[in-house]
């Protein structure tokens, strides 16, 4: 049988357990590189960028750095780099994205700066244009629309924070623990996620597979979250969908909200989440489709409540999942079938990959 979305998936808990069992091996040369660099650069795109906008805010936190995004191909095209940057990570899960291979080797050529590849295949690629090479511990994930690919990546980024903040000092060793501690409470919380997900989708089916417009509402660390819905609703669901930060959605965007947008909003333990609340009460008047995603208790049927002990900035390595289930079960409700892959030529034509995907 071909793997699906479903069967990566599935494998998050196992996937996410055996990188905290790793730990700290699997990031201790990312940690000894990093120790007195302060101004890190990352470039990835699709889902890794992703990845990194939601281990940004945990890592800047843990280990007091500070830590730019950008796309590769323009960083390759355009972008000036900054006299005060000491550290460049370029992501890749594939290994075999030709803009941040391209965008690390342009850092190689043009400055002296340190380059770090994580991938999950350390034989690819871009492990060529980078000085080190960490394994994002997730295997081979032969559908497209990654899955455990990017789970795998934001944990193993928030690790090399981590292991890169008691190297540092910035963080105690008994911190240290209590977070591994949270990391660990999460993924056992997996199969539960997985759960309260399909119950969601069981209710709603009939107005997510008929939506016309999708967007989904997060702010800080769970950016990241809602530019992964983006992504993989575009992949799969093949429905206008926009992931979008909270305060952007206030300047323009609320303007296209009708009675038929369904709209997802991403809430954690925050200092914004009453701005969040407020603006998810406001659109409720105007369609029926508001629908939360939560760590906490859920208080109506409209809600995922996933009851998972994470603060805001740890919160980014579970909340992806729901968003990928549903991403899976409304495409399948439209009638998608996922196995047909389309525009298979796309990545060669474009040379957008060094090579053709190993795809099931
Ligand atoms: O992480 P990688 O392998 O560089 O891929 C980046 C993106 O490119 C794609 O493979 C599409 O070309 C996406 O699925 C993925 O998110």
């Amino acid at each position: 049988m071909k793997p699906t979305m479903m069967t990566y998936i599935q494998e998050e808990q196992a996937v996410t357990e055996s990188i905290l069992a790793n730990y700290p091996g699997n990031v201790d040369a990312f940690a000894l590189a990093a120790n007195n660099k302060a101004e890190w650069l990352i470039l990835a795109t699709g889902s890794s960028i992703n990845a990194a906008l939601s281990a940004k805010y945990y890592i800047e936190k843990v280990a007091d750095v500070r830590i730019d995004i950008k796309e590769p191909f323009n960083f390759m095209h355009y972008d000036k780099i900054s006299p005060h940057c000491d550290l460049v990570i370029g992501i890749s899960q594939s290994g075999q994205s030709t803009s941040t291979i391209g965008a690390l080797n342009r850092n190689r050529q043009q400055t002296g700066i340190t380059t770090v590849a994580f991938t999950s295949d350390v034989t690819t690629a871009i492990s060529e244009a980078a000085d080190l090479t960490l394994d994002i511990g997730c295997g081979k994930e032969r559908v497209g629309y990654v899955t455990k690919g990017f789970i795998a990546t934001v944990l193993t980024l928030m690790l090399a924070g981590l292991k890169t903040a008691v190297a540092k000092k910035t963080l105690t060793e008994q911190a240290e623990r209590a977070h591994l501690d949270k990391f660990r409470a999460a993924a056992a919380a997996i199969p539960q996620t997985i759960a309260k997900t399909e119950l969601f989708f069981e209710q709603h089916k009939e107005n997510l597979a008929s939506a016309p417009r999708f967007s989904a509402v997060g702010y800080g660390p769970t950016f990241g979250t809602v530019k992964e819905f983006e992504t993989k609703f575009s992949e799969t669901v093949r429905m206008p969908s926009q992931g979008i930060d909270l305060e952007a959605f206030m300047h323009g965007p609320y303007l296209e909200v009708n009675p038929e947008h369904r709209i997802f909003f991403v809430e954690t333990e925050s200092p914004v989440k009453d701005r969040m609340e407020l603006l998810s009460a406001y659109e409720s008047r105007i369609t029926n489709y508001t629908y939360t995603v939560t760590l906490g208790k859920a208080a109506n049927d409209r809600t995922i409540g996933l009851e998972v002990e994470l603060d805001e900035f740890m919160a980014p390595f579970i909340m992806i999942i729901p968003f990928q289930i549903l991403a899976n079960h409304i495409a399948g409700a439209r009638g998608i079938d996922l196995t047909q892959r389309i525009y298979t030529d796309f990545g060669v034509a474009m040379k957008s990959k060094t090579q053709p995907g190993d795809y099931a």
